[in-house]
Protein backbone atom coordinates (compact mmCIF):
# COMPACT_ATOMS: atom_id res chain seq x y z
CA UNK A 1 0.00 0.00 0.00
CA UNK A 2 1.15 3.27 -0.70
CA UNK A 3 2.67 5.25 2.04
CA UNK A 4 2.07 8.77 1.27
CA UNK A 5 -1.78 9.75 -0.02
CA UNK A 6 -1.49 13.12 0.40
CA UNK A 7 -2.13 14.22 -3.04
CA UNK A 8 -4.72 16.62 -3.87
CA UNK A 9 -7.63 15.21 -5.52
CA UNK A 10 -10.83 16.61 -7.45
CA UNK A 11 -14.16 16.78 -5.74
CA UNK A 12 -16.84 14.77 -7.25
CA UNK A 13 -19.98 16.88 -8.05
CA UNK A 14 -21.96 13.16 -8.00
CA UNK A 15 -23.89 11.56 -5.43
CA UNK A 16 -24.67 8.25 -5.64
CA UNK A 17 -28.28 6.34 -4.11
CA UNK A 18 -26.82 2.53 -4.58
CA UNK A 19 -29.27 0.53 -5.77
CA UNK A 20 -31.23 -1.09 -3.00
CA UNK A 21 -31.46 -5.57 -2.19
CA UNK A 22 -33.93 -6.51 0.26
CA UNK A 23 -32.67 -9.66 0.70
CA UNK A 24 -35.34 -11.20 2.89
CA UNK A 25 -37.34 -11.12 -0.72
CA UNK A 26 -35.08 -14.23 -1.54
CA UNK A 27 -36.08 -17.69 -0.50
CA UNK A 28 -34.13 -20.12 1.28
CA UNK A 29 -34.29 -22.84 -1.10
CA UNK A 30 -33.03 -21.77 -4.47
CA UNK A 31 -34.59 -23.43 -7.52
CA UNK A 32 -34.77 -22.35 -11.39
CA UNK A 33 -37.78 -19.75 -10.68
CA UNK A 34 -34.90 -17.35 -8.93
CA UNK A 35 -33.71 -16.34 -11.94
CA UNK A 36 -36.37 -14.37 -12.56
CA UNK A 37 -37.29 -12.96 -9.80
CA UNK A 38 -37.75 -9.35 -9.86
CA UNK A 39 -35.44 -8.81 -7.04
CA UNK A 40 -32.49 -11.00 -8.74
CA UNK A 41 -32.62 -9.09 -11.32
CA UNK A 42 -32.22 -6.26 -10.03
CA UNK A 43 -29.25 -7.88 -7.76
CA UNK A 44 -27.96 -8.64 -11.45
CA UNK A 45 -27.88 -4.81 -12.88
CA UNK A 46 -26.22 -3.57 -9.64
CA UNK A 47 -23.50 -6.19 -9.92
CA UNK A 48 -23.05 -5.12 -13.80
CA UNK A 49 -23.42 -1.69 -13.49
CA UNK A 50 -21.68 -0.65 -10.15
CA UNK A 51 -20.10 -3.89 -8.36
CA UNK A 52 -22.12 -2.25 -5.36
CA UNK A 53 -25.48 -2.29 -3.71
CA UNK A 54 -26.81 -1.72 -0.15
CA UNK A 55 -28.42 -4.41 1.65
CA UNK A 56 -31.59 -3.85 3.74
CA UNK A 57 -33.46 -6.72 5.33
CA UNK A 58 -30.08 -7.90 5.95
CA UNK A 59 -31.17 -10.34 8.72
CA UNK A 60 -27.87 -9.23 11.44
CA UNK A 61 -29.33 -7.57 14.76
CA UNK A 62 -29.36 -3.83 14.74
CA UNK A 63 -28.38 -3.99 18.34
CA UNK A 64 -25.33 -6.42 17.12
CA UNK A 65 -24.68 -3.95 14.55
CA UNK A 66 -24.61 -1.31 17.72
CA UNK A 67 -22.16 -3.29 19.70
CA UNK A 68 -19.45 -4.22 17.34
CA UNK A 69 -19.26 -0.71 16.51
CA UNK A 70 -18.70 0.55 19.78
CA UNK A 71 -16.08 -1.90 20.36
CA UNK A 72 -14.39 -0.76 17.39
CA UNK A 73 -14.70 2.64 18.38
CA UNK A 74 -13.48 1.55 21.65
CA UNK A 75 -10.10 -0.04 20.28
CA UNK A 76 -9.78 2.85 17.91
CA UNK A 77 -9.52 5.16 20.99
CA UNK A 78 -6.93 3.39 22.70
CA UNK A 79 -3.97 4.82 23.25
CA UNK A 80 -1.31 4.90 20.79
CA UNK A 81 1.20 3.15 22.98
CA UNK A 82 -1.62 -0.21 22.97
CA UNK A 83 -2.62 0.15 19.65
CA UNK A 84 1.09 0.07 18.60
CA UNK A 85 1.73 -3.28 20.67
CA UNK A 86 -0.79 -4.80 18.01
CA UNK A 87 1.62 -4.03 15.28
CA UNK A 88 3.04 -7.37 13.91
CA UNK A 89 5.36 -8.18 11.05
CA UNK A 90 2.18 -9.65 8.76
CA UNK A 91 0.12 -6.97 8.11
CA UNK A 92 -2.54 -8.89 6.78
CA UNK A 93 -3.06 -10.13 10.94
CA UNK A 94 -2.79 -6.59 12.94
CA UNK A 95 -2.48 -3.41 13.10
CA UNK A 96 -1.46 -0.63 10.51
CA UNK A 97 -0.79 3.04 10.79
CA UNK A 98 -0.57 5.11 7.96
CA UNK A 99 -0.32 8.75 7.44
CA UNK A 100 -4.23 9.13 7.10
CA UNK A 101 -5.25 5.98 8.13
CA UNK A 102 -5.30 3.11 10.63
CA UNK A 103 -6.70 -0.47 10.53
CA UNK A 104 -6.73 -3.53 12.86
CA UNK A 105 -6.58 -6.68 10.64
CA UNK A 106 -8.22 -10.13 11.96
CA UNK A 107 -7.54 -13.48 9.52
CA UNK A 108 -9.81 -16.57 8.98
CA UNK A 109 -12.82 -15.34 10.87
CA UNK A 110 -14.88 -16.88 12.82
CA UNK A 111 -12.76 -19.66 13.58
CA UNK A 112 -8.98 -17.91 13.95
CA UNK A 113 -7.83 -16.91 17.06
CA UNK A 114 -6.77 -13.69 15.72
CA UNK A 115 -8.91 -11.36 17.47
CA UNK A 116 -7.84 -13.15 20.74
CA UNK A 117 -4.35 -12.54 19.33
CA UNK A 118 -4.96 -8.88 18.99
CA UNK A 119 -6.84 -8.01 22.26
CA UNK A 120 -4.11 -9.89 23.95
CA UNK A 121 -1.76 -7.26 23.08
CA UNK A 122 -4.22 -4.02 23.35
CA UNK A 123 -4.91 -5.15 26.85
CA UNK A 124 -2.39 -7.24 28.26
CA UNK A 125 -3.49 -9.57 30.87
CA UNK A 126 -6.98 -10.47 30.45
CA UNK A 127 -7.12 -9.15 26.93
CA UNK A 128 -11.54 -7.85 26.06
CA UNK A 129 -13.52 -10.96 26.46
CA UNK A 130 -16.61 -8.33 25.20
CA UNK A 131 -14.23 -6.90 22.35
CA UNK A 132 -13.92 -11.00 21.42
CA UNK A 133 -17.35 -12.32 21.49
CA UNK A 134 -18.70 -9.07 20.12
CA UNK A 135 -16.72 -9.26 16.81
CA UNK A 136 -16.57 -13.08 16.96
CA UNK A 137 -20.36 -13.02 17.33
CA UNK A 138 -20.45 -9.84 13.86
CA UNK A 139 -18.25 -11.88 12.00
CA UNK A 140 -19.79 -15.36 12.09
CA UNK A 141 -23.27 -13.47 11.12
CA UNK A 142 -21.91 -11.19 8.52
CA UNK A 143 -20.10 -14.38 7.16
CA UNK A 144 -23.09 -16.52 6.90
CA UNK A 145 -24.84 -13.37 5.06
CA UNK A 146 -21.89 -12.93 2.58
CA UNK A 147 -22.66 -17.24 2.06
CA UNK A 148 -26.44 -16.37 1.23
CA UNK A 149 -25.59 -13.17 -0.91
CA UNK A 150 -22.93 -15.43 -2.62
CA UNK A 151 -25.81 -17.81 -3.48
CA UNK A 152 -28.17 -15.10 -4.79
CA UNK A 153 -25.05 -13.92 -7.45
CA UNK A 154 -24.76 -17.54 -8.91
CA UNK A 155 -28.41 -17.01 -9.05
CA UNK A 156 -28.04 -14.07 -11.03
CA UNK A 157 -25.11 -15.55 -13.01
CA UNK A 158 -27.97 -18.28 -14.40
CA UNK A 159 -25.97 -21.26 -12.59
CA UNK A 160 -27.33 -23.71 -10.62
CA UNK A 161 -26.68 -22.63 -7.18
CA UNK A 162 -26.02 -25.50 -5.03
CA UNK A 163 -23.71 -27.17 -7.69
CA UNK A 164 -21.42 -24.07 -7.89
CA UNK A 165 -21.56 -22.86 -4.48
CA UNK A 166 -20.38 -26.63 -3.62
CA UNK A 167 -17.54 -26.76 -5.89
CA UNK A 168 -15.98 -23.07 -5.23
CA UNK A 169 -17.25 -21.31 -2.99
CA UNK A 170 -18.11 -23.70 0.48
CA UNK A 171 -14.58 -22.84 1.43
CA UNK A 172 -14.72 -19.52 1.29
CA UNK A 173 -13.50 -17.60 4.35
CA UNK A 174 -13.50 -14.11 6.33
CA UNK A 175 -11.11 -11.67 7.11
CA UNK A 176 -12.28 -8.76 9.05
CA UNK A 177 -10.20 -4.82 9.35
CA UNK A 178 -11.76 -2.28 11.43
CA UNK A 179 -10.37 1.01 10.08
CA UNK A 180 -10.02 4.36 11.28
CA UNK A 181 -9.62 7.62 9.60
CA UNK A 182 -8.72 10.31 12.41
CA UNK A 183 -9.10 13.81 11.41
CA UNK A 184 -6.04 15.39 12.11
CA UNK A 185 -4.95 18.11 10.00
CA UNK A 186 -6.44 16.77 7.23
CA UNK A 187 -8.39 19.53 5.31
CA UNK A 188 -12.28 18.56 3.57
CA UNK A 189 -11.19 17.00 0.04
CA UNK A 190 -8.27 15.13 0.59
CA UNK A 191 -8.19 11.22 0.00
CA UNK A 192 -8.22 9.12 3.65
CA UNK A 193 -8.01 6.17 1.99
CA UNK A 194 -6.36 5.90 -1.61
CA UNK A 195 -8.51 4.31 -4.59
CA UNK A 196 -8.37 0.52 -4.72
CA UNK A 197 -10.22 -3.01 -5.63
CA UNK A 198 -10.78 -4.97 -3.30
CA UNK A 199 -9.06 -8.57 -4.03
CA UNK A 200 -11.99 -10.89 -2.60
CA UNK A 201 -15.26 -11.63 -3.67
CA UNK A 202 -17.57 -9.89 -1.50
CA UNK A 203 -16.94 -6.88 0.69
CA UNK A 204 -19.62 -6.45 3.75
CA UNK A 205 -19.09 -2.82 4.69
CA UNK A 206 -20.46 -1.32 8.34
CA UNK A 207 -19.67 2.47 8.27
CA UNK A 208 -20.09 4.28 11.26
CA UNK A 209 -22.81 6.74 9.14
CA UNK A 210 -20.14 9.26 8.04
CA UNK A 211 -19.65 10.12 4.19
CA UNK A 212 -16.85 9.74 2.66
CA UNK A 213 -16.92 6.73 0.78
CA UNK A 214 -16.62 7.08 -3.10
CA UNK A 215 -17.17 4.92 -6.43
CA UNK A 216 -15.73 5.01 -9.67
CA UNK A 217 -18.26 4.62 -12.87
CA UNK A 218 -17.60 2.77 -15.41
CA UNK A 219 -16.70 6.07 -16.97
CA UNK A 220 -14.06 7.14 -14.11
CA UNK A 221 -16.46 9.50 -13.11
CA UNK A 222 -16.24 9.61 -9.00
CA UNK A 223 -19.82 9.19 -7.12
CA UNK A 224 -20.16 9.98 -3.05
CA UNK A 225 -22.39 7.51 -1.70
CA UNK A 226 -24.52 8.87 0.93
CA UNK A 227 -24.71 6.83 4.24
CA UNK A 228 -28.13 4.92 5.29
CA UNK A 229 -28.19 3.36 8.74
CA UNK A 230 -28.75 0.20 9.63
CA UNK A 231 -27.90 -0.84 5.99
CA UNK A 232 -24.95 -2.46 5.14
CA UNK A 233 -22.83 -1.79 1.51
CA UNK A 234 -21.81 -4.66 -0.04
CA UNK A 235 -19.11 -4.87 -2.96
CA UNK A 236 -17.89 -7.45 -5.64
CA UNK A 237 -14.22 -7.85 -5.62
CA UNK A 238 -11.58 -8.65 -7.79
CA UNK A 239 -11.70 -12.97 -7.18
CA UNK A 240 -15.07 -12.49 -8.20
CA UNK A 241 -14.82 -10.18 -10.99
CA UNK A 242 -12.35 -12.87 -12.94
CA UNK A 243 -14.67 -16.02 -11.53
CA UNK A 244 -17.68 -14.66 -13.25
CA UNK A 245 -15.60 -13.82 -16.72
CA UNK A 246 -15.57 -9.86 -16.12
CA UNK A 247 -19.73 -10.13 -16.20
CA UNK A 248 -19.61 -8.34 -12.64
CA UNK A 249 -17.56 -5.08 -12.00
CA UNK A 250 -14.98 -4.91 -8.96
CA UNK A 251 -15.26 -1.06 -8.62
CA UNK A 252 -12.22 1.33 -7.77
CA UNK A 253 -13.53 3.18 -4.50
CA UNK A 254 -11.54 5.41 -1.97
CA UNK A 255 -12.85 6.97 1.57
CA UNK A 256 -12.47 11.15 0.79
CA UNK A 257 -12.25 13.58 4.23
CA UNK A 258 -15.86 15.43 4.33
CA UNK A 259 -14.57 17.51 7.58
CA UNK A 260 -15.36 14.94 10.20
CA UNK A 261 -13.39 13.91 13.15
CA UNK A 262 -13.07 10.24 13.25
CA UNK A 263 -14.71 8.20 11.09
CA UNK A 264 -14.64 4.64 11.11
CA UNK A 265 -16.13 0.95 9.56
CA UNK A 266 -15.85 -2.12 9.55
CA UNK A 267 -15.09 -4.15 6.22
CA UNK A 268 -15.94 -7.84 6.22
CA UNK A 269 -13.52 -9.61 3.02
CA UNK A 270 -15.03 -13.24 1.65
CA UNK A 271 -12.97 -14.44 0.28
CA UNK A 272 -11.78 -18.11 -1.63
CA UNK A 273 -8.85 -20.01 0.27
CA UNK A 274 -5.41 -18.93 -0.61
CA UNK A 275 -4.57 -22.47 -2.67
CA UNK A 276 -8.20 -22.04 -4.65
CA UNK A 277 -7.51 -22.33 -8.59
CA UNK A 278 -9.91 -18.76 -9.51
CA UNK A 279 -11.24 -20.08 -13.01
CA UNK A 280 -14.30 -18.92 -14.80
CA UNK A 281 -16.78 -21.98 -15.19
CA UNK A 282 -17.36 -23.06 -19.15
CA UNK A 283 -20.79 -21.75 -18.43
CA UNK A 284 -20.08 -17.97 -18.20
CA UNK A 285 -17.51 -18.26 -21.31
CA UNK A 286 -18.46 -18.30 -24.52
CA UNK A 287 -16.00 -17.99 -27.65
CA UNK A 288 -17.99 -15.57 -29.27
CA UNK A 289 -19.58 -12.85 -26.71
CA UNK A 290 -17.69 -13.28 -23.92
CA UNK A 291 -14.39 -14.88 -24.53
CA UNK A 292 -12.66 -16.16 -21.72
CA UNK A 293 -10.65 -13.01 -19.91
CA UNK A 294 -8.76 -14.11 -17.05
CA UNK A 295 -5.97 -16.73 -16.99
CA UNK A 296 -5.82 -18.95 -14.20
CA UNK A 297 -4.89 -18.37 -10.77
CA UNK A 298 -4.95 -18.75 -7.19
CA UNK A 299 -5.82 -16.35 -4.53
CA UNK A 300 -2.61 -16.20 -2.56
CA UNK A 301 -0.82 -15.74 -6.14
CA UNK A 302 -2.50 -12.78 -6.58
CA UNK A 303 -2.40 -10.92 -3.56
CA UNK A 304 1.23 -11.44 -2.96
CA UNK A 305 2.24 -11.04 -6.75
CA UNK A 306 0.34 -7.31 -6.82
CA UNK A 307 1.81 -4.68 -4.60
CA UNK A 308 -0.66 -2.64 -4.87
CA UNK A 309 -4.02 -2.97 -6.32
CA UNK A 310 -4.97 0.43 -6.74
CA UNK A 311 -3.40 2.21 -9.98
CA UNK A 312 -4.96 2.03 -12.92
CA UNK A 313 -2.01 1.80 -15.87
CA UNK A 314 -3.13 2.77 -19.53
CA UNK A 315 -6.74 1.76 -18.36
CA UNK A 316 -5.54 -1.37 -16.56
CA UNK A 317 -6.16 -2.56 -13.60
CA UNK A 318 -4.18 -4.86 -11.24
CA UNK A 319 -6.31 -7.56 -12.00
CA UNK A 320 -6.28 -7.00 -15.93
CA UNK A 321 -2.37 -7.04 -15.46
CA UNK A 322 -1.85 -10.36 -13.48
CA UNK A 323 -4.06 -12.32 -15.17
CA UNK A 324 -5.68 -10.34 -18.36
CA UNK A 325 -5.42 -12.84 -21.65
O1 LIG B 1 -14.20 2.96 5.03
C1 LIG B 1 -14.82 2.74 3.99
O2 LIG B 1 -15.93 3.23 3.77
C2 LIG B 1 -14.20 1.86 2.91
C3 LIG B 1 -13.21 0.84 3.41
C4 LIG B 1 -12.63 -0.01 2.33
O3 LIG B 1 -12.82 0.23 1.16
C5 LIG B 1 -11.81 -1.19 2.65
O4 LIG B 1 -11.55 -1.44 3.85
O5 LIG B 1 -11.41 -1.93 1.71
FE1 LIG C 1 -12.25 -1.47 -0.12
Amino acid sequence: MPSSLKSPIEIPVNELDLPLIDISEFPLEFGDHLQNHPEVTKLRDACREWGFFRLVNHGIPVDLLQKVQTVAKELLSMPTEARDRATDSCPAESYVRKPTYESFCFLDLPNSDSVQKISARIWPGQGNSIFCETVGKYSSSATDLASKIMKVILATLNLDVETFYRSDFENCKAYLRINGYPSDGKSIGEEALFSHADVGCLTILLGDEKEGLEIRSKEGKWFSVKPVSDTLVVNVGDSLKAWSNGRYRSSHHRVVCKGWTDRMSIALFYVFPNDKKIWAPAELVDEEINPRRYKSFTFSDFTHKIRHNTEVIDKLTALERFAGI
